[in-house]
């Protein structure tokens, strides 16, 4: 039986008048998932009468020869009737009570039933690395040691020995406790810290588990999970001043005090050495002659950002005020699209909506989409909120993202910002979500499952929580547009439209024409959504978005230059040297160029492994020519002379970051450059290093890819070019348009956010393209209007729903002709329409051939959809199958 089970049957405890009879516990059984790789199933317990178990529960249950750490899922009346109940073992206790709040609970559910994942999987996620994995289960005394329960006397340590205290009841008041119970409890009270490990109490005490489970009931100890190993807190000495200064000191020791005093008489021990430059010998005279105690304290790793100064909130314009007031005047669940053009201000609208909330105890989560773009945004809200703000995400070592996690469960309140896998940050008490460039589709996960979309467990979890979710974007997804009822909405409306409070989406909609035939809760079609539309139409100060001038590379050949700049943007590099302002050069890809093949015979470097050619990487003079694979990391050297044909005339072709700067260096040797790219930000830290440089004019031109449209917001960058628009405009997905839409907009909109005017240069062989135009003009609204006209012709998204099905193998044919035989048994649904099985566009990635089988079905029409067990049942072994619901890249 598998967790997808879950959704259909409610998740809460079978009734109580099913487990009691007369006033006694029959036996119960629940289901549990294991922590134990590779165990994805659920397993059947049978609950010993005492324990009262709630799913979310940690459990710790016999498996095989171990004893393993379970999560309750739920429980049953009766167990499933192919399992012999003699074969059913039992529950062996309980670790820890309500683990997981009821909503949270409630929100990996729904994570793991719409995404076709089994449960374990979705806590997987959602928990820091290694927190199940590693645990080892723990038992104290209640207080600490001495302190547990009724016992003080002298006398009572004697009388634990054998059996006797039974005898002198009436004196002892721990004599109502079972010789084994006695037992453990005295080993404890040997410990120092009175605790010891689980599996040490079972070594040394006969059936220690009984002995245990009746502390636990009178409340003697407690159970509790050690930290795994390698995310042991982190202890550091502490400073603290106990005595006043007097004058018997040196005039050294006075002025360590004193840099203590003016500390309010606390440091860390390694702060207070280095601000005094002094050794830790002194400090000892110091603890010696009663004036500091230093004591190990726990110090949490959260990623430290440098010191910021304390900032104010700006005063906002009319726009921002009014959309300031929506947000705030939300009570409880709603979801507003802020829809505010480039350099509009928007961050500012997040920080005010923030500060009354954390004022009221409560915590925002806000969601943005990748690393590279936090360091600026994190460092807005540090000097805005200080250390109220923590960092979650991916890139942060275990130690760090086990502690940040730690300090959420807190119940502080606090700003967690962080990339997708943060919405699943345990802030109890959460205020307000905020998904930042909420059309970013690293929102998404493609694998591995749950491919699970950040905004749409977004939607969820603030349901859930009761609270407001605000999207912010220039360029805002068509799901999220369409949600909020825009479709078919007038450009002509879009000044005056200030989300008019509560009526926001909802009001302007059904006034409208043809669009209207779909709901827009798509996600959740019976719940009637409470929606906003807000707009912030200019940007600050009323500065112009930059006009875009789009050159036409084929005429730029006709007319004799085959440099890779056209003269137009050749011009603006020049002048921007001359007027000491700084530009940012947007480049498809990375690598030098995407392509090498020989001039004689026409061969194309390939990857062994993947069914694409090698991409070209040569980073500086003297540095090794090599050819590498950007699907799999394959590298080789560069060969001199054709693999085939023996020529030595191999060429280039298309350019990425490394041609670029080549040229660039080139033809503008006076020009500073920075290259961004995943090439160059690999390491911990190097983004920040890279912005902050580029920030203090240590570089005139920043080239980089997609990394560089997100969120930067630098005023002195005037120029923005894009080196070849065409790169994204031909890719063969059904949302490529909108994607490059996204990028080039975003891209666009660096320039002229400072005092100068910036201006846009966008250079391509397609001109006539639609979406160059809606570029050209800034024109959201007709470009997603003649988008959604498509879309809805055709049924995708975001008015038909899509599920895609990646399977992959080693073996060619099995995973071809297994994709033909699901694709058959699913064409047999009703209410769905299966398109494939295809071969993925590239067929081969790393030695795995790659089929697809793409299924597309309306929204609200709720067909039934196939039993994914069985469809699963379908695949061999040796073929991986990966349901990926809400694709965003089919290719
Ligand atoms: N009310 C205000 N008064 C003055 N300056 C402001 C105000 N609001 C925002 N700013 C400044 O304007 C600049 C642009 O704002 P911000 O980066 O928040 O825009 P954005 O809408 O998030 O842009 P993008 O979507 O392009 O990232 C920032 O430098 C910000 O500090
Ligand atoms: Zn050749
Ligand atoms: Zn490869």
């Amino acid at each position: 039986m598998y967790i997808n089970d879950v959704k259909l049957s409610p998740l809460l405890v079978s009734e109580p008048s099913q487990s009691y009879q007369s006033g006694i516990t029959v036996n119960r059984w629940v289901e549990v998932l294991v922590d134990c790789p590779g165990s994805t199933g659920l397993f059947t317990y049978r609950l010993p009468a005492q324990l009262e178990i709630k799913p979310g529960d940690i459990l710790s249950v016999p498996f095989g020869a171990q004893q393993l750490g379970a999560i309750a899922i739920r429980l049953l009346a009766q167990p499933n009737v192919d399992l012999p109940p003699e074969k059913i073992r039992e529950v062996e206790d309980i670790v820890s009570v309500g683990f997981f709040p009821s909503a949270y609970w409630e929100l990996l559910n729904r994570v793991a039933a719409y995404y076709y994942t089994p449960l374990i999987q979705v806590i997987r996620v959602a928990l820091p690395p290694g927190l199940l994995g590693r645990s080892q289960r723990r038992i104290r005394l209640v207080g600490g040691r001495g302190a547990g329960g009724r016992e003080q006397g002298a006398g009572s340590r004697e009388l634990g020995a054998g059996g006797s205290s039974y005898l002198l009841a009436s004196s002892d008041p721990l004599a109502f406790l079972t010789p084994t119970a006695r037992q453990v409890w005295e080993l404890l009270q040997t410990q120092p810290t009175g605790d010891y490990s689980f599996v040490y109490l079972q070594q040394k005490v006969k059936s220690a588990y009984r002995g245990i489970r009746e502390l636990l009931r009178f409340g003697l100890v407690e159970s509790y999970l050690e930290p795994p190993r390698l995310t042991r807190p982190k202890l550091q000495k502490a400073v603290t001043l106990t005595g006043t200064i007097d004058h018997e000191l040196t005039t050294r020791q006075r002025e360590i005090l004193e840099v203590l005093r003016r500390h309010n008489g606390e440091l860390w021990q390694n702060e207070l050495l280095q601000i005094c430059n002094a050794s830790s010998s002194i400090l000892k005279t110091l603890t010696q002659k009663g004036y500091i105690v230093i004591e190990e304290r726990e110090v949490l790793r959260r990623e430290q950002g440098p010191a910021l100064a304390q900032d104010q909130p700006k005063s906002l314009n009319t726009a921002q005020a009014s959309a300031l007031e929506t947000i705030q005047t939300l009570d409880g669940f709603a979801e507003v699209l802020l829809h505010g053009v480039t350099g509009s201000g928007k961050t500012e609208v997040y920080l005010q909506a923030i500060a009354p909330l954390l004022n009221q105890g409560k915590s925002a989560l806000v969601l943005v989409p990748e690393i590279g773009l936090t360091p600026q945004l994190t460092d807005r809200f540090r000097a805005r909120f200080g250390n109220k703000v923590s960092v979650y995400h991916s890139a942060l070592s275990d130690g760090e993202r086990y502690d940040t996690w730690r300090q959420m469960l807190t119940g502080e309140p606090q700003v967690v910002i962080g990339t997708r896998s943060a919405v699943f940050a345990p802030l109890p008490n959460l205020g307000l979500i905020i998904l930042d460039e909420e059309h970013d589709s690293s929102f998404k996960q493609d694998s591995p499952i749950p491919t699970y979309h950040a905004r749409t467990v977004a939607q969820w979890r603030a349901e859930l929580e009761n609270c407001p979710l605000v999207l912010g974007s220039a360029t805002p997804s068509l799901e999220s547009w369409v949600r909020v009822g825009r479709q078919g909405a007038g450009v002509a409306g879009e000044q005056g439209e200030q989300g008019g409070r509560g009526a926001g989406g909802q009001g302007d909609r059904g006034a409208e024409g043809e669009f209207i035939t779909h709901n827009s809760s798509l996600l959740t079609p019976n719940s009637s959504l409470n929606t906003h539309y807000l707009s912030l139409p200019e940007r600050i100060n009323s500065r112009p978005l930059p006009p875009v001038e789009i050159v036409d590379m084929r005429q730029e050949l006709q007319q004799g230059n085959r440099s890779i700049f056209s003269r137009s943007l050749q011009e603006a590099l020049q002048e921007l040297q001359e007027r000491k302002q700084q530009g940012i050069l947007f480049i498809h890809r990375r690598g030098h160029s995407t392509f090498v093949s020989c001039r004689s015979c026409g061969y194309v470097l390939e990857c062994p492994y993947c069914d694409v050619s090698l991409a070209y990487h040569h980073t500086e003079e003297k540095a090794p020519e090599l050819l590498r694979c950007h699907y799999c990391n394959y590298a080789r050297s560069h060969p001199k002379f054709c693999p085939d044909c023996s020529s030595p005339y191999l060429k280039f072709f298309g350019s990425g970051t490394q041609r670029v700067t080549q040229e660039l260096a080139r033809q503008f040797p006076e020009l500073r450059l920075i290259r961004f790219d995943s090439d160059t930000t690999r390491n911990k830290g190097s983004h920040r290093t890279l912005l902050t440089q580029f920030a203090n004019g240590e570089a005139d031109l920043l080239v980089g890819t997609q990394m560089l449209t997100k969120g930067l917001d630098l005023p002195q960058v005037t120029l923005v070019g894009v080196v070849a628009a065409d790169g994204l405009l031909n890719l063969s997905d059904y949302r490529a348009s909108e994607r490059a839409f996204q990028t080039l907009t975003q891209v666009a909109g660096r320039a002229g956010r400072g005092d100068d005017p910036g201006r846009v240069i966008v250079q391509t062989y397609t001109t006539e393209h639609q979406v160059i135009a809606a570029v050209r003009s800034h024109d959201y609204h007709s470009f997603s209007q003649a988008e959604l006209e498509q879309r809805q012709a055709l049924n995708y998204p975001p008015y038909g729903r899509l599920i895609l099905l990646r399977l992959s193998s080693l073996d060619p044919i099995q995973v071809q002709n297994t994709a033909q035989i699901i694709a058959t048994t699913l064409s047999t649904e009703e209410e769905i329409e299966v398109l494939g099985p295809a071969p993925a566009s590239i067929l081969r990635v790393a030695n795995r051939y790659r089929w697809q089988i793409l299924i597309k079905f309306a929204p609200d029409a709720l067909p039934q959809l196939p039993d994914w067990e069985e469809v699963r049942s379908l695949c061999p072994s040796s073929v991986s199958l990966t349901i990926d619901v809400d694709p965003l890249n089919i290719m």
